[in-house]
């Protein structure tokens, strides 16, 4: 059976919204599971209800976590977490969740049972293989390289080097649970860039404000010291990353759109949209209202380096192949093991409407050429799904497939769309 098709709505009037956004699925899933590993109950509030978010909670149970909520609104919802000692004998679904299969295997590693993980499809292609090297390293029994595969501890952490340029998740997933380990564990990093150094950031200033030392001093070495993981009660932030397609609409159709509760400073990587969206032709400022973007109709192709901020590109592909003059996006080789592979679907979709995209070794080129409606495939990935709206604002009759694969980080996505396009069409 085909996936439903979504016709996305084009735009004829400049909009002016104001966009509430629920919180980040990166400091969710980060927060919950240190949380669930801390040394007594805590909450974690306003955080984010997904697909990803609603698979690490049911992972965090299944190792032996209490979890209950309340408080749920369009904005989030509080849990109240009581941490157990963590059980073996789980089966874990991670759906396609990069947080739950590379976040929950070391904390798995803490229980002397068996634990198996699977998860969809298109996950068992997603690269494994470097953070399950580093558990085997460390003294875990693992049997597999990619799901399914089963963890079974306990390690007493210690000392591993491993190469995370494939994914900054590899590193964050071990530090989230070093304290834990018996001798904490020093982590060395050999080989190209790591991607998504803001992601690793966040990690270790979640871990302190856990209570957790690190020591991130020398490049390419993370040192966790042993220790207890400091019960609290940790607020989640809006989710800046899904602000993308949002702000995006301002610039395709002008007028101005505004996220309230920007944070002044933060570990996203979304942060980047303000110096990125402007680069292309948005004005952008911090109102007491929250971050306003407001852009003209017209966006000016780019260049950029994207590997710090390598979940935006979906979007800035977007607006590029909506763009008066070309663009080039380098440093993201590593998107080809996100939800699917970024780089072919994006050519794919975008040379699907009449663009003219091709890859590079790393990253993209997109030059302008009108687009025409046409069925825009999403191959379960969230932000290929919100890049065909951003386009579909600007060409008649594009047709977004399975706009419901929003729900892995904004299941209210269509209805948020649509409420932010009132007046505009
Ligand atoms: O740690 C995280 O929360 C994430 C890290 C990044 O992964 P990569 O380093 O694989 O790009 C990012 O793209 C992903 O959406 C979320
Ligand atoms: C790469 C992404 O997700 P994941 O956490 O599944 O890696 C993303 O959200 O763009």
């Amino acid at each position: 059976m085909s996936a439903p098709l979504w016709p996305a709505p084009t735009v004829t009037e400049p909009v002016r919204a104001s966009v509430h956004l629920p919180g980040s699925k990166s400091v969710t899933n980060r927060a919950l599971l240190l949380a669930a590993l801390a040394d007594g109950p805590g909450a974690v509030r306003r955080a984010l209800r997904s697909r990803d978010a609603d698979l690490m909670v049911e992972a965090l149970r299944a190792l032996g976590a209490t979890m209950t909520p309340s408080n749920e609104s369009a904005s989030g919802v509080d849990w109240a977490i009581t941490p157990g000692p963590v059980a073996g004998g789980a089966r874990i679904d991670v759906g396609l969740a990069g947080t739950v299969m590379r976040f929950v295997p070391p904390m798995a590693a803490l229980s002397d049972g068996t634990v198996f993980f699977d998860g969809d499809p298109h996950a068992r292609k997603r690269p494994m293989g470097t953070i399950l090297g580093a558990l085997r390293d460390l003294g875990a029994e693992v049997a597999g390289d990619a799901l399914p595969f089963t963890v079974r501890g306990p390690l007493t952490g210690g000392e591993v080097t491993l190469d995370a340029s494939g994914s900054s998740q590899f590193l964050s997933g071990l530090l989230l649970t070093a304290a834990r380990f018996e001798k904490g564990l020093t982590v060395r990093h050999v080989g190209p860039p790591i991607p998504s150094q803001p992601h690793i950031r966040m990690t270790v200033q979640m871990l302190r404000a856990f209570g957790v030392r690190v020591d991130d001093t020398e490049p390419d070495v993370w040192r966790v010291e042993p220790g207890p993981i400091s019960a609290g009660d940790f607020t989640v932030e809006p989710d800046l990353s899904n602000a993308a397609p949002f702000l995006c609409a301002a610039m395709v159709a002008g007028g101005t759109v505004t996220i309230p509760g920007w944070p002044a400073e933060t570990t996203q990587p979304g942060d980047q949209l303000r110096h990125l969206l402007a680069g292309m032709g948005a004005s952008v400022e911090s109102t007491p209202a929250g971050l306003a973007l407001t852009g003209t109709g017209r966006i000016t192709g780019i260049e950029a380096d994207l590997r710090d901020v390598a979940e935006l590109t979906p979007t800035i592909a977007a607006l590029a192949a909506l763009a008066d003059s070309p663009s080039r996006i380098g440093g993201v080789a590593h998107i080809r093991g996100h939800e699917t592979d970024r780089l072919a679907a994006l050519v794919a979709e975008i040379n699907g409407l009449g663009g003219d995209a091709n890859e590079t070794e790393d990253g993209l080129e997109i030059r302008p050429r009108p687009l025409t409606g046409g069925v825009f495939h999403t191959y379960d990935d969230h932000r290929m799904a919100t890049a065909g709206a951003v386009i579909g604002l600007a060409v008649p009759g594009v047709e977004v497939e399975n706009i419901a694969t929003t729900g892995k980080t904004l299941p209210e996505f269509a209805s948020m769309w649509a409420d932010m396009l009132d007046g505009a069409r």
